[in-house]
Order: C-alpha cells, then structure tokens, then sequence
C-alpha cells in the first residue's frame, strides 16, 4: 500500500464524516470573501466610490455579523475534525493493537516497548495530520480560485504583479521541505530511542546497580539525548526558517501592493476600497500557499509513519492498518465479562477475548513431528523435534543452558511462529497452536513471571470469575498461602511494579498460581521452581501431584526434584533432541543428563548410579 492509497482508505474510513469536515472547512476557508469585500465597500463609501449606497454603520454592522458567522463556523468545523481526527486514530491504534495481540506472544513486537508506544503516539498522529489537513487544502484551493478571480477582475496586471513573486518564494522555500523531512524523521527515530532507553533504564533499575553500571548506562543516556538534542535543533531550526519566510511573505507582498497601487489610485483606476481588498485577500492567499506546502510536508511525513508501521506489522499487510472495524465508542455497550455482568477494568476486558476452548475434546495425546523455529537475528532455535505427550504424563525437558528448552514450548505453544512440523491433539491437527493452547486445553507459566500493578487477587485471576474455592485451592498448590498471610492486605495487597515488591520464588508461584487457577487439561512450566529453595519446590510438585488428576504436565527443568518425578524425560542439545527416556536410563547412557544431574558433584555420582531410582 503506498501512500496515496493509505490516505484514501483513511479519508474513506467515515465518508459522511469526512464529507461534513470537507463541506464545514470549506465554507469557514470561503467565509473570508465576504468580510474582503464588505471592506472593500466600506472603503469606497468613506471615498465616495461605493457602488451600493451601503451606510457605514450597516457596513460595519454587516462586517461584525460576518466576523460572528465565520466564528460559529469555526466551533462548527472544530467539532466535526476533531470528531473525524480521533475516530481515524482510534481505528489506527485498535487495528495496531489487534495485530500485536493476535502476534505469537513471544514476538509479538519487533522493537522496545518504548518504541513500539512512540510508534502508536507519534506516526499515529502524523497520519491523522496529513489525512485532516487534506480538507483544508481542498477549502483553501477554493477560496484561492474564487479571491484570485475577484482580483482579477478588479486588475489583473496588479494580481499577477503581486501574487506571482510571491508564489515564487513561497514554492521554493517549499522545496526545502525535502530537507525538513529527513530532520523531521532523524529527530522522530532519536525521540523513540530515548524514549526506549528510559523504559529500559526503569525496567532495570535492580541489574544496573547490581553491575555498578550507573555511570555507564547515564552515558549512554547523555550521547543518546546529545543526538537527540543534535537532530530536533536541526529540525526546529528548519521549521522556524520556512515559518519565518511564510509569515514575512505577507509583508512583502503588502509593500508591492503599496509601490504598485500609489500610481494606479492616482490615475484614478484602482480606488481605496480595491487597495484594502487585494491587502485583505494577501494574508489569505500566502496562508493557502503555505498551507499547501505545509500539505505536502505532512503527507511526506505521512509516509515515514505508515513505513514505521508496517514495520510494527512484521511483515503483515499495511491494509490492517485501515481495516474497517468496531471501534465500542458506545459507552452503553459494555464487553460481556464470564460471569455475564458489564466490567469496565482491562482486566476484565482481557478476559472478553473469546476463548475459542470448549471442554469436550480432553486430551488423549499430543504429538509433535519434526517441530523446527529458528530465531531470524541468531539463527539459533530448534529443529526436528518430535515428542509425543500421553494423558496424565509428567514429561520433563532439560538441557545445556541455550539448548533450546525455553524455544521449544514456546514453539509447541503457539507463542513463536513454528517454521517447520506438525502438533496433533488426539490426533487432529492443530492449525492454530497460539490460540488453541489457551485455558481450559493448556495453561502456561513464563521462565520470567509478569505481574502487574494490581491487587493479588486480580493477577491470578487475569479476570477470570472466581469460582467456589478455585482460587485457594490454586493458591495452596502453589504454595503460596503463607506468604499470602504475611502480606498487608493478604489477596488484596497491589503488587506489581508500583505495589508491593515480591521476591523471585514469590513472584513464580504467583505465576503458577495464575496457571493452576485455571483448569487444564495440558500444564506447561517453563523453569517454574529455579528460584525456589529445594523444600518448596518439593512441596509445589507435592501438591501438584496431587491436584492434577490426570492432567499432562510439560516441565522445563534441570532440578533433580522435577527429573526424579518425571515419566518421560527429554534431554535437548544445540536446538535438537540429544537423549530421550527414563532418568535411570539415561543416567546410565546419556553424558549431558549425567553432567545435568550430578554437576560437578563427583563424588556422588558413584553413590547414586548403584542406588536405584528413587520412586515417585
Ligand atoms: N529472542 C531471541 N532472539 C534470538 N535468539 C534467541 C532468542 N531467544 C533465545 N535465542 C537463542 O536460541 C537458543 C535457544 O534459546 P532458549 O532460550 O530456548 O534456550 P534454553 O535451553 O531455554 O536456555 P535456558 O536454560 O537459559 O533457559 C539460544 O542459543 C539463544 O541464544
């Protein structure tokens, strides 16, 4: 979609709105023909040469009523481009963020979060600008075409004389918009740097001091704001220039009025009344002159947003962008919730997202075939993978660190695009695996748990209604209740980054507690207990033991209390599965699963291969 076609779509988004913002600017662009010539005639009756016979109290009385019906107009035409303005940027945005969730999870964006928002502020909003601005141009070319005719008419020699230089100077300040355009854009991308360094700086906050890196990271930030500095001078500086080389155009052009008009008033061809005409027309035609060129200028930076757009869409059609879609303006329509009642919080808004898994198709088995994803800045990822999951298994994967673990589940999940392979569920192929791995078929709990500012209560629940007892039980197979007890205001009590801060293995069972809270037929941990001390862990897989019925349990792990419980055990090398079986097998052939299990722990390694497997 090149540029042309993005505003199209844009304008044809509300047509009547965009007529009725059209038709309202044209008529305020048009308004000022009159007052010009009610002037004009006041002009020529204080000289005697008024041609209507028009009172000087009925002139400025019809001037003032001029002047009050060009002001209604204007809150008339506010209404309606505001209307317009913000219905296109809402679509834009909601378009954006529909894309971005319907990502798999993993990559759901291809910059920082601080970008990817000054992308939906910034470009957002220059696509708005030039879309808008389209109907001010069309008004002004006509109040240009009707002033210049009336000029004409009046003198045409003086019309040429005086507007010609000045659309002259005026195009090829112009011209230089080329140049504010490459400013604009190198001072939009330093913005959006800076504007991810912040988010990053806050996002780690802990790691920096951790590494002493303070100094180190405010330098970064220093040359980064320096470039910044560096590339909005430039851009305001340009800006101001042309501003300056429009607004002073008037002045130019109202001294050639002046050198032109003194000898033709004296000859007695051109009275006063013209005189005030052709200066209050001036200021109207320099303005549509510069405001075209000002057109031309947003829609040029119109097309650095829709590139920095798409770019967000990571290869998906520019077209989404514009889709034609509900945008819920209706504040009587509220989003059904699952117990049915009207919620305005976003996480009950989250929780309207319609979870495509009915209960009847409970898991038998899952097979996975040659299952392959490979990372495009790294090349690294998986490949060929194949594993099969029976009903109420306990498979555990494990493996070197960046062996590929953590890609593999989420491969399997749907959460990154698989390159390769096939995932059947009791032998149906699963097409969709991002938005069919979801509650009730499979839960999943992140190596890095994400909370958010929000009471406890809500950050299990993610919105979903509390049902009898779910929650406690959930909370008491995470192991969570007594650090629930020792929080101020127990389920209640806001965490999250701005509420109270919990401690990693807190954090990780609030996490599972998300998970368990909702019944799965498939539970996926990925590293679920490595900040957990040993007798924890132990009493979470306890307890999951127990809870589970039988359920399938998919673990990454490389904690002996996870591989000592496990049916199936999955042990992964360099993207690829090395060894598969038992841990009792594969103590006895595989050496990554003997280096995994003992360490470097020599001396019980002789110990444990002549004791047998402790049992489940
Ligand atoms: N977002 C990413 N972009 C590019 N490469 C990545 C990304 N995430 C992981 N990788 C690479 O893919 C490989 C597999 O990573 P993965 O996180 O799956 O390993 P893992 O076995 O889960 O590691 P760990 O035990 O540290 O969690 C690694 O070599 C890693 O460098």
């Amino acid at each position: 979609m090149n540029t042309y076609q993005y505003l199209l779509r844009l304008i044809t988004y509300r047509p009547f709105l965009y007529f009725i913002n059209a038709l309202a600017w044209t008529v305020i662009y048009l308004a000022p023909i009159v007052p010009g010539l009610v002037t004009k005639e006041f002009f020529d009756s204080l000289t005697g040469n008024s041609k209507l016979g028009y009172s000087v109290w009925g002139i400025i009385a019809l001037l003032m009523a001029a002047t009050l019906g060009r002001i209604m107009l204007i809150v008339v035409g506010f209404i309606t481009d505001v209307n317009f303005r913000f219905r296109m940027g809402m679509l834009l945005r909601r378009n954006l963020l529909e894309h971005v969730l319907k990502q798999p999870g993993a990559r759901a964006i291809p910059v920082s979060p601080g970008e990817a928002i000054s992308h939906f502020r910034d470009d957002v909003d220059q696509s708005e600008e030039a879309a808008s601005w389209s109907v001010d141009v069309f008004g002004m070319t006509c109040f240009a075409a009707v002033s210049c005719y009336i000029l004409i008419r009046i003198d045409a020699q003086m019309t040429l004389l005086v507007f010609l230089p000045l659309v002259i100077v005026i195009s090829v300040a112009q011209l230089a918009t080329a140049r504010l355009q490459k400013y604009r854009a190198a001072s939009r991308e330093s913005t959006a740097k800076v504007t991810g360094e912040i988010s990053e700086m806050f996002g780690n906050v802990q790691a920096i001091q951790v590494a002493g890196a303070e100094k180190r990271v405010i330098d970064r930030f220093r040359r980064l704001g320096d470039t910044r500095r560096k590339a909005m001078l430039k851009d305001r500086l340009m800006t101001e220039l042309l501003d300056s080389i429009f607004s002073n155009s008037v002045n130019l052009g109202t001294g050639l009025i002046l050198l032109l008009a003194g000898q033709k008033m004296r000859a007695g061809t051109f009275t006063v009344g013209d005189f005030a005409l052709f200066v209050y027309y001036l200021t109207f035609v320099t303005q549509f002159i510069s405001n075209v060129g000002k057109f031309i200028t947003y829609f040029k930076q119109m097309s650095v947003a829709l590139e920095r757009l798409t770019f967000l869409l990571q290869g998906a059609s520019a077209k989404i962008l514009t889709m034609v879609k509900s945008l819920h303006l209706d504040k009587k329509q509220k989003l059904p919730t699952e117990s049915g009642a009207g919620e305005t919080d976003d996480i009950a808004a989250v929780s309207a997202i319609p979870q495509a898994a009915p209960r009847d198709n409970s898991l038998q088995h899952l097979d996975v075939q040659g299952l392959s994803y490979t990372y495009p800045d790294t090349g690294r990822g998986i490949s060929g993978v194949q594993l099969s999951l029976t009903r109420g298994s306990f498979t555990v994967i494990t493996g070197t660190i960046g062996s590929g673990k953590t890609t593999l589940v989420r491969t399997l999940l749907g959460l990154l695009p698989k390159d390769e392979g096939t995932i059947d569920w009791n032998g149906n192929p699963v097409e969709d695996a991002g938005t069919f791995f979801t509650p009730p078929r499979s839960a999943y709990t992140a190596q890095v748990p994400r909370l958010y500012s929000d009471t406890l209560r809500n950050n299990i629940l993610l919105g979903q209604a509390e049902q009898g007892d779910s929650l406690q039980h959930a909370l008491y197979a995470a192991v969570m209740e007594y650090d629930v007890a020792q929080l101020p205001g127990g389920l209640d009590t806001v965490i999250g980054p701005r509420g109270v801060k919990l401690s990693g293995g807190q954090a990780q069972r609030t996490a599972a507690a998300r998970m368990l809270v909702r019944d799965a037929e498939l539970y996926v941990f990925d590293d679920l207990s490595s900040a957990l001390d040993v007798e924890t862990e132990q009493k979470l897989w306890e307890r999951m033991f127990e809870r589970r019925g039988d359920a399938t349990c998919l673990v990454v792990s490389h904690r002996k209390t996870a591989l000592a419980r496990a049916d199936h055990i999955i042990v992964m090398k360099d993207g690829r599965i090395e060894a598969e079986g038992t841990s009792s097998d594969l103590l006895q052939r595989s050496s990554t699963f003997q280096e995994l299990w003992y360490g470097d722990d020599h001396a019980t390694k002789e110990m444990e291969l002549n004791e047998p497997f402790r049992s489940k």
